[in-house]
């Protein structure tokens, strides 16, 4: 069983348009509203591969409602944990040729009684579950503290600690030393303090932050595929999308399918490219849609022999 704790949920409005013109009025030929925030795309993903997952999340105000309606309809499981303040609509403009732009609210303001019943809520669905994830933002009035509450009660009952944030959290939630983190190319950059332009100083980065204590470290690389590296291994895999539609949660998805991929006992080579097949096939649908099995199928990711150290990312 694998937890997801989303702090700072959303509703996903995806848009399509033919071009983003700052300053126009632009009609959108399609729209599409999904539950969002980064923990709930994980379980999102997990259950539609029939995989047992919880997605806790804060929930208020209409867009509150809209996200648990959404959640029900997709079959997730989920404890709401009632706030006072209204949760976030996102918004993503999506380009025919697949270019993606965010538009994301800050998000309500959560007390302490509400933080503290949010993270009791998580400790309480991490009983007897294999993995907890904690990922995305942080609303605002949630200390970084939070990181390592969540961090010790999800190892005292057992259960590893997963993380995936950006910017001042996501440095606040690595010093708790989770067992997995899942950076994508700019967030590992922010972790180490530099630029990281080839996949040899993306692994030279990603072994920096296991030898500080980190036991995973998965490097989500956009079209460049994935890297995994753990203290003794480090694998690279990748697949093509001939047509990119939205790439919005496709970082949740690849995580998602890591995280099932090692719940089932794979070893950690075939995890990646489960994962990677798992982000790859959400490229390829639209908004924040996950993949079914039968999506999945129809990527073909493949493990590098070798690291190809020298690669550029991003070209
Ligand atoms: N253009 C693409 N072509 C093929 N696969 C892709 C492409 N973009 C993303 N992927 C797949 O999706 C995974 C996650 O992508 P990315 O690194 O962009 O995540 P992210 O930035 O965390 O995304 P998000 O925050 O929207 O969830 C990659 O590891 C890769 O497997
Ligand atoms: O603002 P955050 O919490 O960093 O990210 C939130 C978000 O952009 O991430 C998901 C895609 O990964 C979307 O469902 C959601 O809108």
């Amino acid at each position: 069983m694998i937890v997801t704790l989303t702090p700072n949920p959303s509703v996903d409005h995806a848009l399509v348009i033919d071009e983003l013109e700052r300053g126009e009025v632009l009609r959108a030929a399609d729209a599409r509203l999904d539950a969002g925030g980064k923990g709930v795309n994980v379980s999102r993903a997990l259950a539609a591969n029939g995989a047992e997952t919880v997605a806790v999340v804060p929930v208020g105000g209409h867009q509150g409602h809209l996200l648990a309606d959404l959640l029900g309809a997709t079959g997730v499981s989920h404890r709401d944990v009632p706030i006072s303040g209204a949760i976030r609509m996102n918004v993503s403009v999506l380009e025919p040729d697949g270019t993606t732009t965010k538009l994301n609210e800050p998000g309500p303001v959560l007390s302490e009684a509400e933080t503290r019943a949010m993270v009791d809520a998580t400790l309480s669905a991490a009983e007897g579950a294999a993995w907890v994830a904690v990922c995305g933002s942080l609303p605002p009035g949630v200390s970084t503290d939070v990181y390592s509450d969540l961090a010790d009660g999800v190892r005292a009952r057992g259960a590893r600690f997963v993380v995936d944030s950006s910017g001042a959290p996501f440095l606040a939630a690595v010093a708790t030393k989770p067992n997995l983190i899942k950076p994508n190319h700019e967030e590992l950059a922010e972790l180490v303090g530099h630029d990281l332009p080839t996949l040899r100083d993306v692994l030279a980065a990603a072994r920096e932050l296991v030898t500080s204590g980190i036991e995973i470290v998965a490097v989500s690389l956009g079209a460049d595929g994935a890297l995994l590296v753990t203290e003794g291994d480090a694998a690279h895999a990748q697949a093509k999308v001939t047509t990119p539609v939205s790439t919005v949660g496709a970082g949740d998805c690849m995580l998602a399918g890591l995280l099932h991929g090692l719940a089932s006992g794979l070893p950690i080579s075939e995890a990646l490219v489960g994962g990677v097949a798992w982000g790859s096939a959400a490229v390829a649908l639209p908004g924040s849609s996950v993949p079914t099995p039968d999506d999945v199928r129809r990527v073909a990711p493949a493990l590098s022999p070798e690291l190809p150290l020298s690669l550029e990312l991003g070209h």
